[in-house]
């Protein structure tokens, strides 16, 4: 079984700050006792994460799991420059971008072509640069029929497959999700993982970390980071996450909404 928790084992293999770049070619998302505390009213410092630490293959599909309020969404934020730790040390691959939970905050323009197209503007491309590019990620979120279709008329889970080809579009390597599926039903909550799949499989070394508290979706993934309290408690493998967290499954149901 693969598996790692606690980390006084990982903490000792990581890269330290000068050879991390490197190790990077191999993982594309790493950190190392990552920490963030915001300051309540009294002007006092709450801890939010403490010492996380994780490492993500390069090309791999992870997912980030864990009770209500463990600290997921504000993990990932870190990853994705959204935030600043206020201690530890980083390491994601770039280009790098983050898919929201709710893709009304993301698909903007009025047609599906128009809004995978939107973040070509800043690369001086040709139009059929764009066309070619905007092809290419719908087709690996299996969208590309719905290219002049407005975006008003889509699905959440369709609007979310857009938002994701959105991200491709710039060729990025790395692709942070946040609670993608908390509002689909389940034909859209497996559409989309199996887009993402589908566009790690078609994409040249794209790593995708996705945040869930969908215990089901786990099998999809390749590895998965499990968090508590905001502490990193076990990475690994998926199916060995799954089944320890099965064999704490009583504990896990009675603290999540699903
Ligand atoms: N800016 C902030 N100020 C105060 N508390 C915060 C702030 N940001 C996050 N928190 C708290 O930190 C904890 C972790 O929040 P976070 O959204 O990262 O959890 P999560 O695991 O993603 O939760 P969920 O599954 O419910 O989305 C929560 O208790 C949240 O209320």
């Amino acid at each position: 079984m693969n598996i790692q928790a606690p980390f006084g084992a990982l903490h000792s293999n990581l890269p330290t700050r000068s050879n991390s770049v490197s190790c990077g070619e191999i993982f594309a998302i790493e950190s190392q006792n990552v920490s963030y505390s915001v300051k309540n009213e009294k002007g006092n410092l709450v801890p939010i994460l403490r010492n996380c630490c994780l490492k993500i293959p390069s090309g791999q599909f992870w997912m980030l799991l864990g009770p209500n309020g463990c600290g997921k969404s504000t993990l990932l934020k870190i990853l994705a420059g959204l935030l600043s730790p206020t201690d530890g040390f980083m390491y994601v691959r770039k280009p790098r971008s983050f898919v929201f939970q709710n893709p009304d905050h993301q698909v903007v323009m009025p047609t599906v072509e128009a809004d995978v197209a939107f973040g070509l503007g800043r690369f001086n491309l040709t139009n059929d640069e764009t066309k070619l590019r905007v092809a290419k990620a719908l087709t690996a979120v299996g969208m590309y029929d719905y290219l002049q279709r407005p975006v008003q008329t889509l699905s959440g889970g369709q609007k979310q497959r857009v938002a994701i080809a959105g991200a491709l579009v710039e060729e990025c390597k790395v692709l942070l999700l946040d609670e993608l599926t908390t509002f689909l039903d389940e034909s859209d909550q497996f559409g989309v993982i199996k887009a993402v799949k589908n566009t790690l499989s078609s994409s040249e070394d794209v790593t995708a970390l996705w945040v869930t508290h969908r215990l089901e979706e786990l099998e999809y993934a390749d590895g998965a980071v499990y968090m508590e309290d905001g502490r990193v408690v076990m990475h690994g493998e998926a199916s060995a996450i799954m089944d320890s967290i099965e064999s704490r499954k009583a504990s896990y149901n009675s603290t999540i909404n699903s």
